[in-house]
């Protein structure tokens, strides 16, 4: 039985909550949220987790994996001292690392703990194709995220227009993967995903769309390079939770949990 510490109690933690109950391979034995969220976080998991504690920060002993399902300051408040420490860690606010040198502190973490810091896929696809695409080089790879206007609430989107009575699709963000993830940290994790598997975070173009139009969340990956070419189009149901958030983060989250104790992974 693996024992797990979830850091995030949100729309994707709850979601995966759900989701592993009763699975014999994993307990997740400590919620880790901010200090003002902890008596939310206590009524939330009660039935879903019992057996687990909700804490403030990684328990210093009786944990195998960290999952990161919080949102980017997670990354250097928690999931930087558990590599440190050893402790080998799930992460799907993977825009985090468009911050300056936090991709290398992330690297640093995991060799001096002698583990091993794994960004999942979350919202997107083919993630496996392209980063072996990359093996033998990439010439362009364009990331289009395409989601309906309340989704891009408390954000830049804002400025300058009514999300709400937004009557046409409207291009919200034109520029590089790095920008597009730090502009919008709850919005664009999927941008930077998709740079970190290819061309990287400034050479990755991306478009961002509010589109009243659309029900789901529309991400869109063209690749070209030696490998010849592919274009992939993942049309998103949201968590009811959060319409920013893909159902298909919280699968893909499962996913790796999973492979870390099935005798096969796929
Ligand atoms: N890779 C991908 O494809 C995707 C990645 N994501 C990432 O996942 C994150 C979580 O998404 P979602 O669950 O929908 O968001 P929610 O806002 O629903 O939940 C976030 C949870 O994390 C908690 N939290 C916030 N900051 C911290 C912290 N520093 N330490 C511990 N807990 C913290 C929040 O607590 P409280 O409510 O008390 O503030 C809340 O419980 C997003 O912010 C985004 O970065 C999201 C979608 C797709
Ligand atoms: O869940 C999604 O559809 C994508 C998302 O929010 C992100 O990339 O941050």
């Amino acid at each position: 039985m693996m024992r797990v510490a979830l850091i995030g109690c949100g729309a994707i933690g709850t979601s995966m909550l759900e989701l592993i109950q009763g699975d014999a391979t994993l307990a997740v034995v400590a919620i880790v949220v901010p200090d003002f969220g902890v008596a939310a976080a206590r009524a939330a998991v009660a039935t879903l987790a019992p057996g687990a504690e909700v804490v403030t920060s990684v328990p210093a002993a009786g944990i195998d994996l960290v999952v990161e399902a919080a949102g980017h300051a997670a990354i250097e408040a928690h999931v930087l001292p558990a590599l440190k420490r050893g402790l080998p860690c799930i992460v799907a606010s993977v825009g985090a690392l468009s911050a300056a040198g936090l991709a290398e502190q992330l690297e640093q973490a995991a060799q001096a703990g002698q583990t091993q810091v794994q960004l999942i896929a979350g919202a997107i696809g083919a993630i496996d194709a392209l980063a072996a695409a990359r093996a033998g080089g990439l010439d362009a790879v364009r990331y289009t995220g395409r989601k309906p206007p309340q989704a891009w609430t408390g954000t830049p989107a804002e400025q300058g227009r009514d999300l709400a009575t937004l009557a046409l699709e409207t291009v919200i963000f034109e520029g590089s993967a790095r920008e597009a993830a730090s502009l919008y940290p709850k919005n664009a994790n999927v941008a930077a995903t998709v740079s970190l598997a290819g061309l990287g975070l400034d050479r990755t173009r991306v478009r961002l769309i509010a589109d009243p139009g659309v029900t789901e969340n529309v991400h869109v990956v063209e690749a070209e390079g030696a490998f010849g070419s592919f274009e992939l189009t993942m049309r998103n149901k949201a968590l009811a939770a959060n319409p920013k958030t893909s159902a298909l983060t919280v699968y893909s989250a499962v996913r790796a949990m999973r492979n870390r104790v099935a005798p096969m992974a796929i």
